[in-house]
């Protein structure tokens, strides 16, 4: 299998505080991971590198030459009098005029988020589920074949996160599309992914998802 990931020696610390040392993993294209640990172990931050908003302190990763990563950030409520439809925010990053094939992108996104009866509500008015199945249309819409989930169930009730993981779970089965899921949601993960990765006390562990124990103490 072909590597999506790769890992070598990452080490981040902020100012004398030292986060994590030495990480290294891989993880394969079309793999379902979840990435588990403690509060504080710093999951949020390693996300944060691989998305190229921060740098490490050590180490490197590289990522297949064809690999084209989504993100979908930890739910945050929207302000009810926010204006914008469904629709047009999952086409903020779209350019004012749409071509033809932007609409239809648009259009075939709403159906595969199961937003389409839903395009003209206001974010503002829309449930927690169907606001992060916006914010996973929006990062859709870049085609990205890895995509990222830092806590993107956490808050929502049973049903929507159900939705959610199902929506996933399509992605990467129809779509081959590589998930890193970041959850403190241990049954959750243990449903729908099949990988996890476990970080704590400045170090990673990798394994298969039925293997995991809550705790490696
Ligand atoms: N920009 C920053 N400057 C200084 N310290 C930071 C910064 N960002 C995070 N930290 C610290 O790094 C550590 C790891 O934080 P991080 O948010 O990555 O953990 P986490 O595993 O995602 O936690 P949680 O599960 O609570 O979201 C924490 O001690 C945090 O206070």
């Amino acid at each position: 299998m072909a590597k999506a990931l790769n890992v070598v020696d990452l080490t981040m610390r902020f100012d004398d505080h030292e986060i994590f040392k030495k990480l290294n993993f891989s993880l394969e294209e079309g793999s379902m991971t979840a990435l588990l640990g403690p509060n504080g172990a710093g999951k949020t931050t390693l996300v944060r590198i691989l998305l190229g908003m921060l740098s490490p302190a050590k180490g490197y990763f590289e990522m297949a030459d064809d690999i084209r990563v989504g993100y979908v950030p930890q739910f945050r409520n929207i302000d009810p009098d926010y204006p914008l439809s469904i629709q047009s925010f999952i086409e903020l990053n779209t350019p004012v005029f749409k071509s033809a094939k932007v609409k239809q992108e648009v259009s075939h996104i709403l159906q595969e988020t199961h937003l389409k009866g839903l395009a003209k509500t206001r974010m503002g008015e829309a449930s927690g589920g169907q606001k992060q199945r916006a914010y996973l249309a929006q990062a859709l819409l870049d085609k990205p074949n890895f995509i990222i989930l830092d806590e993107a169930t956490a808050s929502l009730d049973p049903k929507a996160k159900e939705e959610l993981m199902n929506l996933i779970q399509h992605l990467n089965r129809e779509h081959g599309m590589t998930v890193l899921f970041v959850t403190h949601d241990i049954p959750l993960a243990r449903r729908y992914m099949k990988d996890y990765l476990y970080l704590s006390d400045g170090t990673i562990r990798q394994g298969k998802m039925e293997d995991f124990k809550e705790s490696f103490n």
